[in-house]
């Protein structure tokens, strides 16, 4: 059986943000197939600038890896990660054709702006391995969650958006999750009360922002 460490906790204790950010109305209405398909188009161009944005991210979180963690695994975990954001960026481009999104036109919007910002924050030297872990697995771990749900029994996803449901909600991205979860724990078994402060503060804020991103594609800000 998995071990419980510190995340567990955390999902427990912020049960409701933690439900909101990977069940959320967006979400569902893939799921049951009565998705507004602009809202859709709304999120690819907006997931496309973020995670332009996400490549420096999971870059300064792959130096940390091979820095700070002592653990040579944790650095292949890292870069597999940063990889598979070279085929994500190839397929929004795909997907930006099929849906007619032409993102050279897309401008962010205020709530995309500002998570990209909080991820600035976090690419800060002064931040440490175990709270910038946290939060790269939580970033990852909501749209696993999310698009999962879109797979499961009794869906009604609607096909032609199933090609993004198992971009991040298949079996091999759920154990790439595991894999960073699992880091996270190990940092945090050890790291300081003020580090575990730290760590759960941004674990809490990436599911805000997570919130708002998904309230941005049905028409928030
Ligand atoms: C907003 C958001 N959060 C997470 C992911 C998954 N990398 C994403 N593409 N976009």
């Amino acid at each position: 059986m998995e071990k419980r460490g510190m995340i567990d906790t955390w999902i427990d204790k912020h049960r409701s943000i933690y439900t909101a950010a990977t069940r959320h109305a967006f979400v569902v209405s893939i799921r049951d197939g009565s998705v507004d398909l602009s809202s859709f188009r709304t999120w690819l161009g907006q997931d496309y600038l973020f995670v332009r944005g996400f490549v420096p991210f999971v870059a300064s979180v792959l130096i940390k890896a091979c820095k700070d963690s002592g653990e040579s695994s944790d650095m292949e975990v890292v870069l597999g990660g940063l990889a598979s954001l070279n085929d994500e960026i190839e397929w929004f481009k795909k997907e930006g054709t099929k849906w007619d999104v032409d993102f050279s036109t897309v401008v962010p919007q205020n709530a995309n702006q500002e998570y990209r910002r909080f991820l600035e924050a976090l690419m800060s030297s002064e931040v440490k391995y175990p709270v910038i872990m946290t939060a790269f697995w939580a970033i990852e771990a909501v749209y696993q969650e999310s698009f999962a749900h879109c797979l499961e029994d009794g869906n009604k996803t609607p096909v032609e958006l199933t090609g993004a449901c198992h971009r991040w909600g298949n079996d091999g991205f759920k154990q790439y999750c595991l894999s960073v979860k699992n880091i996270a724990e190990r940092c945090l078994e050890n790291a300081s009360g003020e580090v575990l402060v730290e760590a759960e503060d941004v674990l809490v804020r990436v599911l805000e922002h997570e919130v708002a991103f998904w309230e941005m594609s049905r028409g928030g800000q």
